[in-house]
């Protein structure tokens, strides 16, 4: 059977200043694995039975990251499937989009992640390292970037 996990991309907006160019006060959240080869992803995990994908978003995004969903807020319009093989099996992941309330809200790791770093898009795009993950940072970007 095919792997299924979901998760939330989440960003914040830093206030400070003018950006100089529409979406450049946005970064998002990144968490490295403190397992495997220590890859970074936002938060997001496997669907526990009984459990809708919107329900496990939520529930990874607090077990990895610490943030409640009083923390933040999910933006309508955005979801986005990504589909991946990962030893031999196909795997879906489906993120939704949710912006921190206060960009300043601490974030606190569970034993799964070492680290955790905001980045703008480009070093976000660097540091996801896979196609996939890059090509849904780009599409959350434009969507933020339209709506602005
Ligand atoms: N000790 C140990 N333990 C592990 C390991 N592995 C898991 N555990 C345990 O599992 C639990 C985590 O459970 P959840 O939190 O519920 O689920 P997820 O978050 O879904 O879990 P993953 O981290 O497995 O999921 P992915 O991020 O999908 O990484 C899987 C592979 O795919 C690559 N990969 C990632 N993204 C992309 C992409 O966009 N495109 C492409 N092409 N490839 C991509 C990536 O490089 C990797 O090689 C942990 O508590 C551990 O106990 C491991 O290697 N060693």
């Amino acid at each position: 059977m095919a792997l299924r996990a979901c998760g939330l991309i989440i960003y914040r907006r830093l206030q400070a200043g003018s950006p100089s160019k529409v979406g450049d006060n946005i970064e998002y959240l990144l968490l490295q694995t403190s397992y495997g080869t220590h890859h970074w992803t936002p938060p997001k995990g496997h669907v526990d039975p009984g459990e809708d994908d919107l329900q496990t978003a939520l529930r990874e995004t607090q077990e990895e990251a610490g943030l409640d969903s009083n923390q933040f807020t999910l933006i309508e319009g955005f979801k986005k499937e990504l589909q991946y093989i990962v030893r031999s099996k196909p795997k879906t992941v489906i993120y939704w989009l949710a912006e921190m309330n206060d960009c300043n809200t601490e974030i606190k790791l569970s034993d799964e992640h070492q680290a955790f770093r905001w980045l703008k898009l480009e070093e976000a795009c660097k540091c996801a390292e896979y196609k996939e993950m890059q090509a849904a940072f780009r599409a959350v970007h434009q969507f933020l970037c339209s709506k602005a």
